[in-house]
């Protein structure tokens, strides 16, 4: 009989022998020969086992982009592994406030779907053909998930395993992931080991439809329109329409167009993409830019009027209009000279950027939101506005009295006050950005309570009616002043033409 420290010997010389010939052929046989030998031994196993492999990149595609498929993989899984897997890796995210756990590389987990039992690997290989110059971190280790289940079940697999794990990791993800504001890079930071196409933080915005000032009925207007918006995914496919809304934000500064768009993010849960137009290049930046933004997303375009020349149209007929002509070349000299200290950097045009929002590349990711602001909206362009392409025009107007009530309900937690009569007319005579009526109700000190803070708007309100009223008066007498000049000189012309007429009938009647 076999006593066991006999198996137990013959055991660990075997296993020191297979350990110092693995050894051997490590470091003598060559690399290309061991990946040739790999490959035909993989092959040689696959007619013999009765599993099937299915292997998931975590980049693909010539843009190293992160593949989906792969986040969506490992969404799901952490989800599985937290229960079973033996090693797990934790990420810190929202704000460090949360740990995320996921699987650890070279472990496996199993699950169940429909009663077969399927194994779930996550592996790591050195990338040893590619050069270190061609890549950081992302091209020296290669990450990827495999599949394996036996080779029976592969058309449940394929067809509804498969969909069933990437829907719910999608799912996963959109619940965990925390809120992004991003900006867009310079096209020399965009690869993939440097900041990418676009950088981005946190999103933290505190702004809220309940705390954004404006008209009730207008604000419960555009909730209903954004509610609509999202849930319209079927409907949009219907009418053959890329899933997307454009909103055209107009009005005076400090009247709440980003605290608009804060809320909006807010209200739909969507991250915030702020393209800055100026440091785009040209218009086929403009295009992948476009293209590498994420569905359930807002794009801002600020103060679209500043970011491009989009008035050539309209400047004739500017000249045209005598009226008010100072003050006219004044504000178009300023604005000229913003937009040519702009375009010596951005070759973008109008119609690169109609079509990269509203051309056939649009559609290529669904969900999003397009949102311009200015202040000055009769200064553009119809094609830019028009409806399809910015779908809802919204006002952001001075602050009147309903929108007054909101701000005095957040800056002062007050519903009702005797001033309230008195700042109501007042703020109907004149015209106060939000802006500065929260700035009048914001207490400065602990000493500060709503008499104080109130009587303060009231003040304030009285000197910029006074203010107006001044202003209205001045322009009154600028406009008569001019108004004199010019018939003072059409009145010269007019003289000067009689005595012309004067002297060509002086000269026929002396001819005569
Ligand atoms: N309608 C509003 N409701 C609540 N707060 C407002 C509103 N409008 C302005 N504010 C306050 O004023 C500040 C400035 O507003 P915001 O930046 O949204 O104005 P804007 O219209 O974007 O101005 P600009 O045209 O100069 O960009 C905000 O931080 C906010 O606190
Ligand atoms: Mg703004």
């Amino acid at each position: 009989m076999v006593g066991t420290g006999e198996i137990l010997g013959f055991t660990g010389s075997t296993m020191t022998s297979l350990m110092f010939f693995w050894a051997i052929y490590k470091q003598y046989v060559p690399y290309h020969f061991q990946v040739y030998i790999q490959k035909h031994v993989s092959k040689l196993m696959g007619w013999v086992s009765k599993s099937v492999h299915i292997k998931f990149d975590e980049y693909t595609g010539e843009g190293l982009k992160r593949s989906e498929a792969y986040n969506s993989i490992r969404n799901y899984l952490s989800s599985k592994s937290t229960a079973c897997a033996k090693r797990l890796k934790a990420n810190e995210t929202k704000n460090s406030k949360a740990l995320v756990l996921s699987l650890d590389d070279h472990e496996a987990v199993e699950d169940e779907f429909e009663g077969v039992m399927v194994k779930w690997s996550s592996c790591v290989s050195k990338n040893e053909n590619q050069s270190s110059t061609s890549g950081g971190k992302g091209s020296q280790e290669r990450r990827y998930f495999t599949l394996s289940f036996h080779r029976e079940h592969r058309e449940m697999m394929i067809e509804s395993y498969l969909e069933h794990v990437l829907r719910e990791g999608k799912e996963i993800g959109l619940r965990n992931r925390e809120r992004k504001l991003y900006t867009n890079n310079s096209s020399q930071e965009w690869y993939p080991w440097r900041s990418g196409k676009w950088s981005n933080v946190p999103f933290h915005h505190p702004a809220t439809f309940d705390t954004l000032a404006m008209d009730p009925e207008k604000k419960e207007g555009i909730k209903k329109d954004l509610i609509k918006f999202s849930k319209a995914k079927d409907y949009y496919k219907k009418v053959g329409k890329a899933w997307k809304r454009g909103y055209l934000l107009f009005g005076p500064p400090g009247t709440g167009k980003s605290t608009m768009i804060a809320a909006i993010a807010n209200f739909l849960d969507y991250d915030v993409y702020d393209l800055e137009l100026t440091t785009v290049k040209d218009n086929s930046e403009l295009k992948k830019l476009l293209l590498d933004t994420t569905s359930k997303s807002i794009i801002v375009i600020e103060d679209i009027d500043c970011s491009l020349d989009l008035t050539g149209q309209r400047k004739k007929k500017k000249e045209e209009d005598e009226e008010d002509e100072d003050e006219e070349e004044k504000k178009e000299a300023e604005k000229k000279s913003k937009v040519e200290g702009y375009e010596r950097k951005s070759k973008v045009t109008l119609s690169g950027l109609l079509n990269s929002i509203d051309g056939l590349w649009s559609a290529c990711s669904d969900e999003k939101i397009i949102v311009f602001t200015t202040n000055f909206v009769d200064k553009l362009d119809p094609a830019l506005i028009r409806r399809g392409r910015m779908d809802n025009h919204i006002e952001m107007s001075y602050c009147r009295f309903e929108a007054f009530k909101v701000l005095a309900r957040n800056y002062l937690e007050v519903g009702a006050h005797e001033l309230y009569g008195e700042i109501e007319i007042l703020l109907e005579e004149t015209d106060m950005s939000p802006a500065d009526v929260a700035e009048n109700l914001m207490p400065k000190s602990d000493e500060e309570d709503v008499d104080i803070c109130l009587k303060r708007l009231v003040k304030s309100l009285e000197e910029e009616k006074e203010k107006a009223r001044k202003l209205a008066e001045e322009e009154k007498k600028k406009k008569a002043e001019r108004e004199a000049r010019r018939n003072k000189k059409k009145a010269e012309q007019e003289e000067k033409k009689k005595e012309e007429n004067g002297d060509v009938a002086g000269e026929n009647g002396n001819k005569i």
